[in-house]
């Protein structure tokens, strides 16, 4: 079953943040994402699941613009990313906030300085509005008064949650999130997936998480887009995913794994043809 469109009950006024149609990529001669189409609503939480190489992460990078689509549209907040000039992409990019898996403070900074970093470089706002400003968000993280530390005084989920206070600073109205439980323990994991919701409940924001940790998506998730090799499988509520009887699905959900690839000679061909 496919279901492109969010099926979350959405005013027919309201205009998709992210509209995806027919995204297809490639990477050399081989194709990895298939006619995509990815549409979420104002204030939706989705998140995007799927195996290890399902595409997850391209389409992640289609979404912020760091890849360009070789056939279909990607519209954010109404832009059509192709059709966009430099500066439309740039004030763009000021709504956006990119949490990445890697996406780490810079070390030879105070906290506070890091998160203060974009409002620095995208505004003009005086120094004494840019502290207010970052300390507020240090609050919204749980984080408030830890502005004078350097990161490596910081535990790992700190440090997180430190980068999500810099990723919000400039109040995005959309936020992607990769992996935001990677290498995390199960509390502190628990406590990002708390974050999350309230980012939506009280700063309205628009959010899509990759993840492929089970109980943080049923969790967060309002609807869930399952991707299998480059293709969407289902957009639905996790009750819809749930009782889905596609068996990839129920893989996914069970954590069954894929059949091994066996054929060796198909996969040094596979690896020649990305060289290629
Ligand atoms: N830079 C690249 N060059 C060539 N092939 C790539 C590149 N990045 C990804 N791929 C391939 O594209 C396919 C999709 O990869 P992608 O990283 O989007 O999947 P994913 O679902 O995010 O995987 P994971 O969960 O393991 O991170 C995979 O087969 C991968 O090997």
């Amino acid at each position: 079953m496919t279901i492109p469109d969010s099926p979350l009950p959405i005013p027919a006024s309201a205009e998709p943040i992210i509209d995806v149609r027919g995204l297809d990529a490639w990477y050399g001669r081989r194709q990895v994402l298939h006619g995509v189409d990815f549409s979420v609503a104002p204030g939706e939480i989705r998140v995007v699941m799927g195996g290890s190489g399902s595409g997850k992460s391209t389409l992640l990078r289609h979404l912020i613009g760091l890849q360009k689509p070789r056939a279909g549209a990607v519209r954010l907040l109404g832009t059509d990313l192709a059709r966009a000039g430099a500066r439309e992409l740039l004030a763009l990019r000021r709504r956006i906030g990119v949490s990445f898996q890697g996406g780490a403070l810079f070390t030879s900074m105070t906290v506070g300085d890091n998160v203060a970093l974009p409002l620095r470089e995208h505004t003009r706002l005086d120094e004494n509005t840019i502290r207010i400003m970052s300390r507020l968000k240090l609050e919204v993280v749980n984080l408030g008064g830890f502005q004078d530390l350097m990161p490596s005084q910081l535990s790992g989920g700190m440090v997180k949650r430190a980068a999500l206070a810099r990723a919000i600073v400039m109040d995005p109205r959309l936020m992607f999130f990769d992996e935001p439980s990677a290498g995390l323990d199960p509390v502190v994991s628990a406590e990002l997936d708390e974050l999350i919701l309230q980012l939506r409940d009280a700063m309205r924001m628009t959010i899509v998480v990759v993840t492929h940790e089970l109980e943080s998506a049923f969790k967060i998730a309002d609807t869930i887009t399952v991707l299998d090799h480059g293709r969407v499988l289902m957009t639905g509520t996790m009750a819809q995913v749930r009782a889905s009887d596609n068996e990839r699905i129920q893989d996914l959900l069970n954590r069954r794994p894929r059949e091994v690839e066996v054929d060796v000679d198909a996969y040094l061909r596979r690896l020649t043809e990305e060289e290629a």
